[in-house]
């Protein structure tokens, strides 16, 4: 393909010319904001949310609740420091209008809220959103007591009409195209007359800690719930109805957009610290101390937070990922600059997210002269030498993120549309070029 290297949709992706060495402030988790903003809009008292992300994602989620007439409001603290959201749940009401963006969060945990309205909620999104699986949550909604009118595909666009309470009790779902779907019904459980049973029936359920973020987030604002881990069956959720606290709510950085700044350390020899890191988390994200330390790289989590150092050498690695998908292009593009190949595997629900990021991953890397190829659930990859060129996004932040890990270590690569990493990380470019100095 004939390449404009004057284009100012393509980001010329800074090349380190040593080992990084910085300090860097990763910006409030994603996941962890979307439920805070969820479970404090289905709350029966006020609640804060300090030092939320604000990104597209997040955004479309405060959107959508405040479309359905829950009060939010931007500014400081309480007690005066750093950005603070005040929710203040209200009768949620239809007609309202949604729009989901691309956000798999607000597209599977909205639909549940609006069954409790008192009136229609039309939900619709980017062209990416008609095809993202949502069955799960329709399906499910529909056994529940709902009434929803789709187009009969199990996806977007489509009209939840709220009778302003929903039954509830127990339905099975078939998760293995999305964990949030079990989030979703999870998340709204405790609003609904007999609260919720949700019974996975698929025969692989991805992202599990995602699912723990739901109960451990629902607990915290005093839900009841029942897990397969508490002693329960295997694949069965309860949540029990009751209502739920508003609470003071700080989010944890988001670990999984530390990824391509931890990446950095690795592929540089350099050394990284994250403050705030999480002692103690559900995010995904946290398994990067273990993947990127076999990888070449070692970590220590200290009182300053997490100081990842890489050690020059970045090895292949052999993992499944079925747990912490989202994490499969950094790894990818980490991968694809080691001493060995790599086999990332248990992610063929990656095809479902912002793009197919199995075939985006090969293709990009392919084309600056990578070889890499895709499994049924994942990637294999030979490392080679790459040289530079566009590397394309498909409007996915963290194809994005994976291209500028990528051009750290080869001149010349160019990412097309680094602005679609405002779905999650709106100052990345900022923040890289920040870490590297420049
Ligand atoms: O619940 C969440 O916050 C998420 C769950 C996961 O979704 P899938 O289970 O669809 O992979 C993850 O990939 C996504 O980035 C965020
Ligand atoms: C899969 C992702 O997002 P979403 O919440 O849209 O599913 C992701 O952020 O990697």
């Amino acid at each position: 393909m004939a390449q404009n290297l004057a284009d100012p949709a393509l980001w010329p992706a800074p090349h380190a010319h040593g080992a990084v060495d910085a300090t860097v402030h990763v910006p409030g988790s994603k996941s962890v904001t979307n439920r805070a903003l969820v479970l404090a809009a289905l709350a029966s008292e006020p609640g804060w949310l300090r030092r939320p992300l604000r990104s597209r994602d997040t955004l479309l989620m405060a959107g959508a609740l405040r479309a359905m007439g829950v009060g939010i409001e931007e500014g400081v603290g309480p007690d005066g420091t750093g950005e603070a959201w005040r929710v203040l749940p209200a009768g949620l009401r239809g007609p309202a209008t949604v729009d989901v963006g691309n956000a798999g969060t607000v597209m599977r945990f909205l639909p549940p809220v609006a069954a409790l309205a008192d009136g229609p909620v039309r939900f619709d999104g980017d062209p990416r959103s008609y095809e993202r699986p949502l069955n799960g949550v329709i399906d499910a909604l529909r056994v529940l007591g709902a009434r929803i009118d789709d187009d009969g595909r199990g996806a977007l666009p489509l009209t939840v009409h709220g009778g302003g309470a929903l039954d509830g009790g127990p339905v099975e779902v078939d998760a293995s195209s999305s964990s949030q779907f079990v989030s979703a019904l999870l998340l709204s459980g405790p609003r609904f007359n007999q609260g919720v049973e949700v019974r996975h029936t698929g025969a692989t359920l991805p992202s599990v800690p995602h699912i723990r973020m739901t109960v451990d987030m629902l607990r915290a604002v005093g839900a009841q719930v029942d897990t397969p881990e508490s002693g329960g069956e295997p694949n069965v959720w309860r949540v029990t109805p009751g209502a739920l606290l508003g609470r003071d709510l700080t989010i944890e950085p988001d670990l999984s957009n530390a990824q391509p700044f931890l990446a950095a350390a690795l592929v540089t020899g350099g050394k990284v610290l994250i403050p705030d890191w999480p002692s103690r988390t559900t995010q995904p994200g946290d398994r990067l101390r273990e993947i990127f330390t076999e990888m070449g790289g070692s970590c220590a989590l200290t009182d300053q937070g997490l100081v990842f150092t890489g050690s020059g050498a970045i090895h292949g690695i052999d993992v499944d990922l079925g747990d912490v998908g989202e994490l499969t292009p950094g790894i990818a593009a980490a991968a694809a600059l080691a001493d060995s190949p790599s086999t990332l595997r248990g992610v063929a629900h990656l095809r479902l997210h912002e793009t197919d990021r199995l075939a985006a991953l090969t293709k990009e890397i392919n084309e600056l002269g990578g070889d890499v190829t895709e499994t049924a659930d994942g990637l294999h990859i030979r490392p080679r030498p790459l040289h530079g060129g566009v590397f394309h996004t498909y409007e996915d932040h963290r194809m994005a993120t994976a291209g500028a890990v990528i051009g750290l270590a080869v001149k010349d690569v160019r990412i097309e549309n680094v602005a679609t990493t405002a779905k999650t990380l709106p100052d990345f470019p900022e923040l890289w070029t920040g870490m590297l100095g420049s």
